[in-house]
């Protein structure tokens, strides 16, 4: 029997989502999520969709899931029941989202001591993130030791982005020393978005140029030029650019030097402050976008601002890119904000027409999981919904791997 199933887990800092792939056809064959680990009211959502469990739905598991380590237990178990579990000969590999690859990872990689060491060792430029990464592999090699573990980076399509473009105008030696450039994340989705986009247009893929909006809890706009990433928002962490669930995205760095010498708060109280209560839930009290903008059309005061800040932040980045590129093909929104929120599109895109941009208003309103164009067949540069498949894109970059 050939292996040709990929587990692919993407642990966030309080989530963990997987799926079970079948790369013979790419096809789903479980997917899961456990979320508020570690907080009040955790539970685990798996749904098996083929093997003996497949047709009996949904299961959810409401318990305490203190840990990321107790969590893929968890989903160990509930793959188990279903007859898919990690001990299955069909089983050709773990792919794991891993968010910050630093300068040294810019490809999938096959994990072994040394590269986990070195994945743990780049916990300081994403400690929201890669200590989480770090749990699901140990856990994963602890549960099946045999199983190539690959991790796939979120910074991997953004070290194309030429040295000008990824320094800061910093002092270069201690610029050096600190590994102080801007990385980029999201790049999983933004290369899958940009690829899709290219298919939807019906265009080869060196062809055409685009800007992809990945908005979601985190958010980031990338610059994409025939498939090569020249551009991306988020920086040395993913804190920089777009306004976000719960990150302030760009601000004066002074505004930390203000708030340590006359706010008197630690590093550590603003790290926190502009990371998880920041963005929308700074601004109007809520990170869900679905809440905002159900806020801001009842006539909240606070909600149309904090969804007025994000319109405008996204108008800047998508003026920026389109000086950046020179010629742009497509704007692209993706994630689960650029997925669903047609009133966000709708806002960002509007007063852009002398880029280009115009929305079919009909077409932006409709919901589909599929990816298609919403702009009026007579715009310049399309404008696009794309789903963003982070799990495919990794599994298919896994078992690539794997299968050499
Ligand atoms: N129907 C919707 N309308 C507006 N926003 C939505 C909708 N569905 C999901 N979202 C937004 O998408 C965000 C999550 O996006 P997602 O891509 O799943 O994020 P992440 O992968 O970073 O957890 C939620 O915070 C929510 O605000
Ligand atoms: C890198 C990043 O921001 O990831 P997420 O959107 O999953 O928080
Ligand atoms: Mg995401």
């Amino acid at each position: 029997m050939t292996a040709t199933r990929v587990l692919v887990l993407n642990s966030g800092s309080s989530s963990v989502k997987y799926q079970l792939l079948d790369m013979a056809d790419s096809s789903r064959l479980a997917v899961g999520l456990v979320e508020r680990i570690g907080e009040e009211g955790s539970r685990l959502v798996h749904e098996p969709l083929a093997g003996p469990g497949a047709g009996g739905g949904r299961r959810e598991r409401a318990e305490v899931i203190a840990d990321h380590g107790q969590a893929l237990r968890a989903v160990a178990e509930e793959l188990a029941a279903d007859g898919l579990g990690l001990d299955s000969p069909e089983l050709a590999a773990v792919g794991h989202r891993v968010v910050h690859g630093g300068t040294r990872f810019t490809a999938p990689t096959v994990i072994d001591d040394e590269v986990l060491a070195e994945i743990r060792s780049l916990i300081p430029l994403a400690p929201l993130h890669n200590p989480a990464n770090v749990t699901g592999i140990e856990v994963a090699r602890e549960l099946r030791a045999d199983l190539p573990q690959v991790a796939v980076f979120d910074t991997a399509f953004h070290a194309s982005m030429p040295e000008h473009v990824a320094r800061y105008a910093i002092d270069a030696a201690t610029a050096e020393k600190y590994s102080v450039r801007r990385y980029g994340f999201h790049g999983t989705s933004h290369a899958f978005v940009s690829r899709a986009t290219a298919a939807l247009l019906g265009r080869a893929v060196e062809d055409v140029n685009v800007i992809v909006l990945h908005l979601g809890n985190g958010a980031s706009a990338s610059a994409v030029r025939g498939g090569v990433c020249v551009e991306t928002s988020m920086g040395l962490t993913p804190l920089e650019g777009l306004v976000m669930g719960t990150r302030s995205g760009d601000l004066d760095p002074a505004v930390i030097f203000h708030l340590a010498r006359v706010g008197g708060m630690s590093v550590d109280e603003i790290d926190s402050l502009l990371n998880k209560k920041s963005g929308l839930l700074g601004l109007c009290g809520d990170n869900d976008m679905r809440e905002v903008t159900r806020r801001a059309e009842a006539g909240d005061e606070s909600a149309r601002l904090a969804l007025a800040a994000y319109v405008h932040r996204l108008k800047k980045y998508i003026g920026a890119y389109t000086a950046v590129l020179g010629r742009v093909d497509a704007v692209v929104f993706t994630a689960g904000v650029g997925e669903n929120a047609s009133v966000v599109r709708e806002a960002t895109v509007s007063g852009l027409e002398e880029l280009g941009l115009t929305l079919d208003p009909e077409a932006n309103a409709a919901r589909s999981p599929e990816p298609r164009l919403i702009s009026t067949a007579s715009a310049r540069v399309a404008v696009a919904v794309v789903p963003t498949d982070e799990e495919l894109e990794i599994a298919t970059q896994a078992y690539a791997l794997v299968t050499q």
